[in-house]
């Protein structure tokens, strides 16, 4: 089912909410079409064959005006379920290269994951608000220091 967003998230009342939720996740970043050789000279311990882990933490903003009665832009409590549903129930202790529906044949770089889990929240996110609430942007940390953001465009 298509559902586009309400015009009233265009209006300029919009509030931006946000949620974090961490995930543990193994994965190998390794271009299938190049050499052994040239994956190790650009990946480098990223390309190692037995794979290595990360612990991830995702932060997802959504945006939208506040309902009159509650209050609430769109509830913690059901955001953060449909994240858990989507997300983190297909990548916690997964391996992203191997065990992901939306991950397979892809890159598993920081930036080809943010851009992969977007295509998957931002539907649900609007379904699950009858339009009321768009998703605004995904922050993905893979290590403290490394992490990349996605607006949808
Ligand atoms: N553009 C990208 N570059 C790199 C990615 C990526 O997803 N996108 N991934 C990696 C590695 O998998 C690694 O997770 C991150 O590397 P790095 O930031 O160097 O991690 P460190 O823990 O070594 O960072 P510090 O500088 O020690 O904090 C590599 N590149």
């Amino acid at each position: 089912m298509l559902i586009f967003a309400n015009d009233s998230v265009k209006g300029k009342k919009m509030i931006y909410l946000s949620k974090e939720l961490s995930f543990c996740a193994a994965h190998q970043l390794y271009n299938p079409n190049w050499s052994k050789e040239k994956n190790e000279e650009v990946f480098e311990g990223c390309a190692h064959e037995n794979w290595h882990g990360h612990n991830y933490d995702l932060t997802v903003t959504v945006k939208g005006d506040p309902n009159p009665e509650t209050g609430m832009v769109m509830n913690f409590k059901d955001l953060k379920k449909i994240v858990k549903k989507e997300i983190i129930k297909k990548v916690d202790h997964k391996n992203l290269n191997l065990d992901v529906d939306f991950m397979k044949g892809k890159m598993t770089t920081c930036e080809v994951f943010v851009k992969e889990m977007w295509n998957v929240l931002a539907p649900k996110v609007l379904e699950a608000t009858d339009g009321n609430v768009q998703l605004h942007c995904l922050k993905l940390y893979e290590t403290k220091t490394s992490f990349a953001e996605y607006y949808g465009e």
